[in-house]
């Protein structure tokens, strides 16, 4: 590799880890590449360069766990020279707490730290600082730079953070953080190269990936979000089951007889369109199904979506542009157009073609007419990881 000032950025997902390699601070994307289907198997490793050229496959046709996935991605950088370069690795850390609010360097007193957070993101974080260890372990000396999901919601009105339940209660950080600050930090980032207006706008932006979620943003600041305390609340996701009456996890202890770990099971894993499809969380798998449950699973996807999209609106006091993002909002040309249809009422007006076909960058996919402009901006949690991971090296 010719360039210098590697920059590695690790985001573990729930079932995912994906990595991305900068050159030159973090001007240059060099390498990209994802494990996925952890858990679920048949495990693929891919990594591609710049130009989108496979660079390595690697297929298990078992299920591999993140330790196994994370090990196959560092044997594989090992394989790259330029690990002399390497002047940072930036995480995404899913849960920074009322602890964090920016990116911090990490050493053992924060992962101490984080690691009390672990209950808030199980499925996460446990995962995020594994991660951490790993890589501290292969790069020893080398700056580690934690980015948090829940800092860019960080400026939220206090209104938008809080539980209505006693201070007793709230002084212990049980409070409403918001979730995938870092890919909606930089869809706030692009907007206004694609629409100067848009700087000073009111945008609802919609993260449906895996995990999903919705942000309510106005001139680029988060004043909302779906997900609260965990990454369990707001929207349904592949597995998990978003905003339940809390009677609910009420009922399913004491009535129910179920235990905690029964209870968090149920509502992280076996939910969301998985438990309502009793198929797949796998947004292309319903979609290529026939199954009548399969139908109720997007069905309810797309409601949710409907009526969280009003609240957000309402939080803002209108609404100027509404945004789609995640491996569902990026792909998904069927479910953008039930959201859009539903969303009629609030001068959402989809172009069919646009739609259909948006391209690979960040695309507008509304009519030219349409009061609130509709775009697809392809997801970017890394660069931004990579971008405040050279911030903090140049402070230092
Ligand atoms: N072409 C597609 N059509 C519909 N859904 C898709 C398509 N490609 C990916 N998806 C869905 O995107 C979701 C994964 O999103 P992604 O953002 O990649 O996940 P993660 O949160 O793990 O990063 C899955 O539900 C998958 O089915
Ligand atoms: C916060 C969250 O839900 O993350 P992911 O989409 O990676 O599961
Ligand atoms: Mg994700």
């Amino acid at each position: 590799m010719a360039s210098t000032d590697h920059i590695l950025v690790l985001n573990t997902g729930s079932s995912s880890i994906k990595f991305s390699l900068y050159g030159n601070g973090a001007s240059e994307l060099l390498l990209k590449g994802r494990v996925e289907n952890l858990f679920s198997g048949p495990t693929r490793f891919l990594v591609q360069d710049a130009a989108q050229n496979n660079v390595h496959e690697q297929t298990w046709p078992q299920a591999l766990d993140h330790a196994a996935g994370m090990k196959a991605l560092l044997a594989f950088l090992a394989t790259r020279s330029g690990g002399q370069s390497l002047r940072a690795v930036g995480h995404r850390i899913v849960h920074g707490g009322s602890l964090y609010s920016g990116p911090a360097a990490l050493d053992e007193t924060v992962l101490a730290e984080l690691e009390t957070l672990v209950p808030l993101a199980p499925l996460h974080l446990p995962h995020n600082l594994a991660a951490v260890r790993a890589a501290m372990q292969m790069a020893p000396g080398v700056l580690q730079v934690a980015c948090f999901d829940t800092a860019f919601h960080r400026s939220q009105p206090a209104l938008a953070q809080a539980f209505a339940l006693p201070p007793a209660i709230t002084d212990r950080g049980i409070r409403r953080y918001g979730f995938h600050g870092l890919s909606y930090e930089y869809i706030a980032s692009r907007l206004p190269d694609a629409e100067p207006a848009l700087a000073g706008a009111r945008v609802v932006a919609a993260h449906l990936g895996n995990g999903a979620s919705m942000c309510a943003m106005h001139a680029g600041r988060s004043i909302a979000s779906s997900m609260g305390f965990t990454a369990i609340d707001g929207l349904p996701m592949g597995t998990r089951c978003g905003a339940v009456d809390p009677g609910v996890v009420l009922y399913l202890i004491d009535q129910l007889g179920m235990d905690v770990a029964a209870v968090q099971d149920l509502l992280y894993l076996k939910s969301g369109l998985l438990g309502v499809s009793g198929i797949s969380a796998d947004m292309r798998e319903l979609e290529a199904s026939d199954a009548p449950r399969a139908r109720l699973a997007i069905d309810l996807m797309v409601y949710r979506i409907g009526r969280e999209l009003g609240s957000m609106a309402a939080a803002l006091g209108g609404i100027d542009a509404l945004v789609f993002s995640g491996g569902i909002g990026e792909n998904s040309v069927a479910l953008r157009a039930a959201v859009c249809r539903d969303a009629r009422w609030l001068g959402v007006e989809i172009d069919k073609d646009a739609n259909a076909a948006p391209g690979t960058g960040v695309a507008r996919i509304s009519a030219a007419a349409s009061p609130v402009s509709v775009w697809v901006v392809p997801a970017n949690e890394e660069l931004m990881i990579a971008r405040h991971t050279m911030d903090l090296l140049h402070k230092r």
